[in-house]
């Protein structure tokens, strides 16, 4: 792997100032490659989902199982650790303060305290024509605020079209949309459910979504990197 993770003051001021934050590159592409191999291995999968068939969108996703495979626990935990100060500031601005454990282990004991034990850590794959509406990821009443999504494919090279879109709301406001191409083995850090957006008068609680577009052409897999474990 890679190890080039941004600084925590950079991913923060990205998050704060544009709702997300795009990281360097963290895989080659031949770790890419090894990655998207993974998603024909069914006995690495507790649950496919199709989403056509759930009104979800278009395409297959598969949650991993325990134990995940060696990249994927290893890239959770460094980015869980990286984010874990930044998940904090931003619930204190959102005055509900809480210090998220340093490490993801502490934090997953947290979540199985609260009955959530089963792996969140997904692939995702799209053909020509697929798509994901927006969502969002909430897995039972405890969820880390901040989530990740790695590409694993060449945008304009390996497909057109299937952006990572964020739909963002604010009290009172229309929505802003943004559209990130996701360069192949970078990661896009974004919120989970809501994030502090700076107002007039200090933070106001934006409430946020996300999704895909329409894959033009090609094939798109991503790995989503979830934090909080699930009910079921
Ligand atoms: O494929 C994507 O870019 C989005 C994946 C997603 O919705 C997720 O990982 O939660
Ligand atoms: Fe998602």
């Amino acid at each position: 792997m890679t190890a080039c993770l941004p600084t925590t003051e950079r991913l923060e001021q990205d998050l704060r100032a544009a709702g997300h934050a795009v990281t360097p590159p963290l895989l080659t592409a031949a770790e890419c490659a090894g990655l998207r191999a993974l998603f024909d291995q069914p006995d690495l999968f507790r649950k496919t989902v199709d989403m056509g068939r759930h009104a979800y969108g278009s395409g297959l996703y598969r949650y991993f199982d325990y134990p995940l495979p060696e990249p994927v626990a290893r890239l959770r935990s460094a980015l869980y650790a990286e984010l874990a100060p930044v998940a904090g500031r931003m619930a204190a601005d959102l005055r509900r303060p809480r210090a998220y454990p340093p490490d993801l282990e502490g934090y997953l004991a947290e979540c199985h305290a609260a009955g959530q034990r089963r792996a969140t850590p997904l692939m995702l794959s799209y053909g020509p024509g697929d798509y994901n509406r927006l969502h969002q990821d909430l897995y039972g009443a405890e969820h880390f605020p901040l989530q990740a999504v790695i590409g694993l494919n060449k945008p304009g090279g390996d497909y057109e079209g299937g952006e990572f879109l964020l739909m963002e709301n604010r009290p009172r406001q229309q929505s802003i949309g943004t559209a990130v191409a996701i360069p192949q083995g970078a990661a896009v850090i974004f919120p989970v459910a809501e994030r502090p957006a700076p107002g007039a008068r200090g933070y106001v609680k934006a409430a946020m979504r996300h999704g895909v577009s329409r894959v033009r052409s090609g094939n798109r897999l991503t790995l989503g990197l979830i934090f909080h474990d699930a009910t079921k």
